[in-house]
């Protein structure tokens, strides 16, 4: 199974008090085209925290300390009935610098009324919502149409809310 992490880094804007997120148009490689959070696979020896934050750097030019990062969800995706991707969410509005554009993402402050989830793979508008709004989530999700994951059909989810996630499923935070 993949392991992989997202981030959302929050923002409020002084001028009207709006409540940003820190959206990414992925420019390749999986969900490529559309908005997600800055993200990716977890390395060797890496904590997922760790790896948020680094994938934040790489992918963005924030600066986010792993610690700072709040656990928001553990989603796994499955493919054709087995386990694809685990996926550790987390959201932070704690951070440095600009976010600044690479050859993986372009980044773009959207008000969380407005998160573009035409643009997004098809399961975010069930789980990202209430990430937004600081909940807890523990979701499943089902694919079906093989590789790549992209490229399936998302069949159907389970989701559960305002769950503990102090420890992950594989004992890490
Ligand atoms: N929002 C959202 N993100 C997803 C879904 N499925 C899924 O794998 N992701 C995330 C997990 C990862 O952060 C990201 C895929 O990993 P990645 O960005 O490293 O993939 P890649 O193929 O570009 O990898 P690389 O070669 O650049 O390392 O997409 C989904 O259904 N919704």
């Amino acid at each position: 199974m993949i392991e992989a992490t997202l981030c959302f880094p929050l923002r409020n804007r002084s001028d009207d008090g709006t409540d940003e997120v820190l959206l990414i148009e992925k420019r390749r490689g999986l969900g490529e085209g559309w908005y997600n959070g800055p993200g990716g696979k977890r390395e060797t020896g890496e904590t997922f925290r760790e790896c948020a934050a680094r994938e934040t750097r790489e992918e963005v030019g924030l600066e986010v300390e792993p610690a700072a990062l709040e656990k928001a969800g553990e989603l796994t995706f499955l493919l054709d009935g087995e386990g694809h991707t685990n996926c550790h969410v987390y959201r932070t509005r704690s951070f440095t610098g600009e976010p600044t554009a690479s050859d993986e993402a372009r980044p773009e402050w959207v008000s969380v009324d407005e998160v573009p989830y035409d643009q997004m793979w098809d399961d975010d508008s069930r789980w990202l919502p209430g990430v937004l709004e600081g909940r807890t989530v523990r979701g499943e999700f089902r694919f079906a149409g093989g590789e790549p994951l992209d490229e399936a059909a998302f069949v159907d989810h389970d989701l559960e809310w305002d769950v503990s996630l102090e420890s992950g499923r594989d004992g890490s935070p």
